[in-house]
């Protein structure tokens, strides 16, 4: 049955083809069974639409759900956020509200995986550079490409081997790659062995030992800053470190000192802090580094579950069902 345009719900969300907003090519998705309120809009006339608003979407940590946003907001029954990370949630503010919350985790496993050995794969083989080179009216300068580093037969230490570290291990082990991991509780003997991956208690052991250190673990209090100035100087020399969590995971500021200095080779990062970088940040000056905007999940086929994803545990929210993926208080 056709639903009349004023009987679907009100759902607040970034306006779709925005900056880290859902990309515009899904909004057909949405707008089938919301009616979606750009957050600028409500923003500008928040009286217009406070009473009406159902449910909020969070893609890429925005927007901000603070206090004073669910005072306003008297008959909202969810929080949505895409991905798998929560970091940017206060769960118990909202919750306290009974507001519930839900987000889409496993879908995103695949695609982060394969950005992590992308960032990987194109630091050692220096994509980038040789692509300037590629593109660039100077041919002669191909001679003066520095060596990347062989990925086959090196070491890969995973810090956090949740469902993407693992997922990395797995590709890894395709590169032949010896593969470390620390996280907080030891896997399955039968999952380590399936993937060959051998379990560093100590994260100290891993960073001594890794050619390649990946960060894949979610952002708590526990890993906030976890790879500071003793991490990284624990490191090889020859290191290089990735990450695919999120940038508070690593202290920036050791990081652009430990690049600059040649504590570590190189480091390759989808996540910064803040996102994006202001334009004259030090890490954007620095040679031995590649870094992304956010895009871990930013292929078409996972954008589009994301947002299916995120419509179904919506639906489910505001009929008084069970949520798919109901993330709860600790
Ligand atoms: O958390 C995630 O899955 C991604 O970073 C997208 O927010």
């Amino acid at each position: 049955m056709c639903v009349h345009e004023m009987e679907k719900p009100h759902i607040l969300a970034t306006k779709p083809g925005e900056y880290k907003g859902i990309p515009q090519i899904f909004a057909p998705l949405l707008e089938k069974h919301f009616t979606v309120v750009p957050y600028h809009e409500f923003e500008k006339n928040p009286n217009r639409w406070a009473d009406k608003i159902q449910a909020l979407i969070v893609f890429f940590s925005i927007p901000k759900i603070s206090r004073d946003l669910l005072l306003s907001l008297p008959n909202l029954k969810a929080v949505i956020s895409g991905g798998v990370g929560v970091d940017h949630l206060d769960i118990p503010l909202i919750t306290s509200f009974g507001v519930k919350i839900a987000n889409t985790p496993t879908i995103v496993d695949n695609a982060t995986a394969d950005m992590g050995m992308a960032l990987l794969l194109a630091s050692a083989r220096k994509l980038i550079e040789g692509y300037k080179i590629a593109i660039s009216p100077d041919m002669t300068k191909l001679t003066h490409c520095d060596l990347g580093h062989d990925v086959s037969g090196s070491t890969l230490g995973i810090i956090g081997m949740g469902r993407i570290g693992y997922k990395i291990a797995k590709r890894a082990q395709g590169f032949d790659m010896k593969i470390l991991y620390h996280n907080r509780k030891q896997r399955e003997a039968e999952d380590e062995k399936a993937v060959g991956a051998t379990y560093c208690a100590k994260i100290e052991d891993l960073l001594r030992e890794s050619d390649f250190v990946m960060l894949s673990v979610n952002l708590s209090p526990e890993t906030h800053k976890l790879i500071g100035k003793r991490e990284l100087s624990m490191m090889k020399p020859t290191a290089t470190l990735v990450n695919v969590s999120r940038g508070l995971v690593v202290d920036q500021d050791a990081l652009v000192e430990a690049l600059q200095d040649g504590v570590i080779y190189a480091a390759a990062l989808d996540v910064t802090y803040p996102e994006p970088l202001p334009r004259n940040h030090p890490l954007l000056r620095l040679k031995n580094i590649l870094i992304l905007p956010h895009m871990g999940t930013a292929s078409y086929q996972t954008t589009r579950a994301m947002v299916e994803r995120i419509i179904a545990n919506t639906r489910l929210a505001l009929e008084g069902s069970p949520l798919l993926d109901e993330v709860k208080p600790n």
